[in-house]
């Protein structure tokens, strides 16, 4: 009895194939053990056991409702009022999934940038300035200096050095993008959540921000969620595939987009189902 290729390949997939990035000896600043979310009775999340690897970028995708956004705003806890976050989430070591984490403080290492860009209805300069402040840093030069240094490293500066009093509202929505970016990393974070960050972006702005990510990687460790399967392809080195609230399938990206071993994810990437 003869199985045509296809077939083949069918038959030896797997249900679900996990390797974490510690295995290919990257150190590791995020990880989920056991996690499971609730929203009341309906669980969303049903494990969500993944490692993030330090200064990459690892994509979460999947379909419509497969609890991509779930899983990312658990990661520092986004969650919290509307959900039930069960698990361990540690983060260099400590449970910050544990009632006594101060979460504000938990949150300036660990960043998001939401899916629409949302800048304050204040100057390009205070939208940075604003969190800065709030945590104590009142010296005009100091905050001159990070409002400089964000910029530069969402890859604003340029564009808005001299307009620094004007209104973030008037700014295109890559620009504003790239500004919350800006807002997001001024507090000096160790991770950057980005909840698809290029969804309301034109293919200019996206290619912008996708230069900025590859560029912010030295100094972080980004998770993004994207519906965009050429952007996970283009700056992610690892690629977490979900369905129905679950990880189906974590890998590199090369390899999840060349060699998936699960028949979903295969059927995914290569846009035959989602
Ligand atoms: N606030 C909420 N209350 C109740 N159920 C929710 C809530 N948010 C999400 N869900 C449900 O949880 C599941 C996962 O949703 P989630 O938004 O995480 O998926 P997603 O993969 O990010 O989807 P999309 O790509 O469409 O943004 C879905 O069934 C969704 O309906």
């Amino acid at each position: 009895m003869f199985m045509s290729s296809d077939v083949q390949r069918r038959t030896a997939m797997q249900e679900r194939h996990v390797t974490q990035p510690h295995e290919a000896g990257h150190p590791i600043v995020l990880a989920t053990e056991d996690l499971h979310v609730y929203y009341g009775s309906k669980e969303a999340i049903f494990e969500g056991d993944l490692q993030f690897a330090q200064n990459q970028i690892t994509a979460l995708i999947g379909p419509s409702g497969s609890g991509k956004s779930t899983y990312l705003r658990s990661l520092n806890r986004m969650n919290d009022r509307i959900a039930t976050v069960k698990g361990r989430i540690m983060y260099r070591g400590v449970d910050i999934n544990q009632p006594d984490i101060d979460v504000y403080e938990m949150r300036r290492r660990v960043g998001m940038v939401f899916q629409r860009p949302n800048p304050f209805a204040k100057s390009i300069y205070d939208n940075i300035a604003f969190a800065l402040r709030l945590r104590g840093v009142t010296a005009k030069t100091k905050l001159d200096e990070i409002v400089e240094t964000s910029l530069r490293q969402a890859a604003l500066w340029e564009q808005v050095k001299d307009d620094l009093d004007k209104s973030a509202l008037a700014l295109s929505g890559g620009q504003a993008q790239r500004l919350c970016i800006a807002r997001a990393i001024a507090v000096k974070p160790d991770i950057l959540l980005l909840d698809e960050p290029a969804s309301a972006l034109d293919p200019v702005s996206t290619s912008q921000l996708e230069d900025t990510l590859l560029k912010l990687k030295q100094h972080y460790t980004i998770i993004i969620v994207t519906h965009n399967m050429q952007q996970a392809a283009r700056i992610s080195e690892y690629t977490a595939f979900f369905n129905q609230g679950r990880v189906l399938e974590y890998d590199t990206t090369s390899q999840i987009f060349t060699n998936p071993q699960v028949q979903v994810t295969s059927d995914y990437v290569s846009g035959n189902f989602g």
